[in-house]
């Protein structure tokens, strides 16, 4: 954790929506006059397309048909938990991309499934803001969720989320049904492990419920619309947080627990950036302080 160089970490599974919520923060990160440097999670995978392919073939061999994209030895937790570390402490560390598809390699004239070559952080940003998979990762050898100020977790209920990972693995990345199928199933004893175990270690859980009939994801013809849907809140420690004003704010709000408020699914954006906006400029205006104290 730090005051001088603060570390915000959108964290959840493959499809869950990192992405997509990531969108809501650059718009409050652009309004407010905050100067992020972003990180994309699937930057500290261990392999680029083809090894993955050659580790799982080599796994497999070895009686393991579960190694995956989840999991520890796919994955830089070091090298994760260092940058933040790092970069809570001097404002710097070492970034990359990984390209998943056409779109995204063509401007590094590079294939689809590398990765860019390293890069130092420029100086000069305000706070790190990673989304990905593993941003409140606790295990016997690392403690990544140590070194964020504020983890935030996306998990849309089960079904929901296959949903979303099987239209966009399909639409955007150019997999079958039957490989996106695969894959879940693959993942599925590290996705217990490594994603679920992090929803504890969040402050905040934002977990989308359909209220539509998702009983087999891998039908569905499209996905659910924000809606279709309500959207759980749960913040771990409550204290501060100005329940009756958020309620007022957002017509069809609830409260189902003292520490839990349920929304609209089409006013999550709305209420992201009421529950946010503060507590951004909040760690921001300490590290600035905190700075210019050291
Ligand atoms: N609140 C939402 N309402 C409707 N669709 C959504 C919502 N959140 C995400 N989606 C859709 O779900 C799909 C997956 O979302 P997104 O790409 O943000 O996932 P992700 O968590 O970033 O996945 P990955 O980590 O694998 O890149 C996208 O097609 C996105 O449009
Ligand atoms: O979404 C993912 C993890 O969050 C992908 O499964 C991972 O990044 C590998 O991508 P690809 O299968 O396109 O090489």
């Amino acid at each position: 954790m730090s005051a001088r160089h603060p570390v915000i970490a959108i964290t959840g599974s493959s499809g869950a929506g990192t992405s997509t919520v990531t969108r809501t923060f650059q718009h409050i990160f652009r309004r407010e006059g905050v100067n992020p440097v972003i990180v994309e999670g699937d930057a500290f995978h261990r392999y680029n397309r083809e090894d993955m392919k050659e580790a799982m073939a080599r796994e497999a061999a070895a009686g393991n048909d579960h190694f995956s994209h989840f999991g520890s030895d796919a994955n830089l937790f070091e090298e994760l938990e260092t940058l933040f570390c790092q970069y809570g402490n001097e404002g710097s560390g070492r970034i990359r991309k990984y390209l998943h598809n056409e779109a995204e390699a063509a401007p590094y004239g590079q294939p689809p499934g590398t990765f860019t070559p390293w890069e130092d952080i420029p100086p000069g940003t305000d706070i790190l803001f990673y989304e990905g998979l593993h941003g409140a990762v606790k295990t016997d050898k690392v403690d990544i969720a140590q070194h964020v100020d504020l983890r935030i977790g996306v998990v849309p209920i089960i079904n929901l989320e296959w949903i979303q990972k099987l239209h966009r693995d399909r639409e955007q990345r150019g997999y079958t049904t039957e490989a996106v199928t695969d894959t879940i199933l693959r993942r599925m004893p590290e996705y217990v492990h490594y994603i679920c175990s992090q929803f504890e270690n969040t402050h905040i859980n934002f977990q989308r419920v359909p209220m539509v009939d998702t009983s087999n994801p891998f039908i569905a013809r499209s996905i659910p619309t924000p809606e279709e849907s309500m959207v759980v809140i749960r913040f771990a420690n409550p204290r501060g947080i100005d329940f009756q004003y958020l309620l007022a704010m957002m017509g069809g709000a609830f409260m189902s627990r003292a520490n839990t408020i349920v929304i609209p699914g089409g006013k999550i954006d709305l209420a992201m950036q009421l529950i946010f906006t503060p507590l951004i400029l909040r760690l921001v205006e300490n590290g600035r302080k905190a700075r210019a104290r050291y």
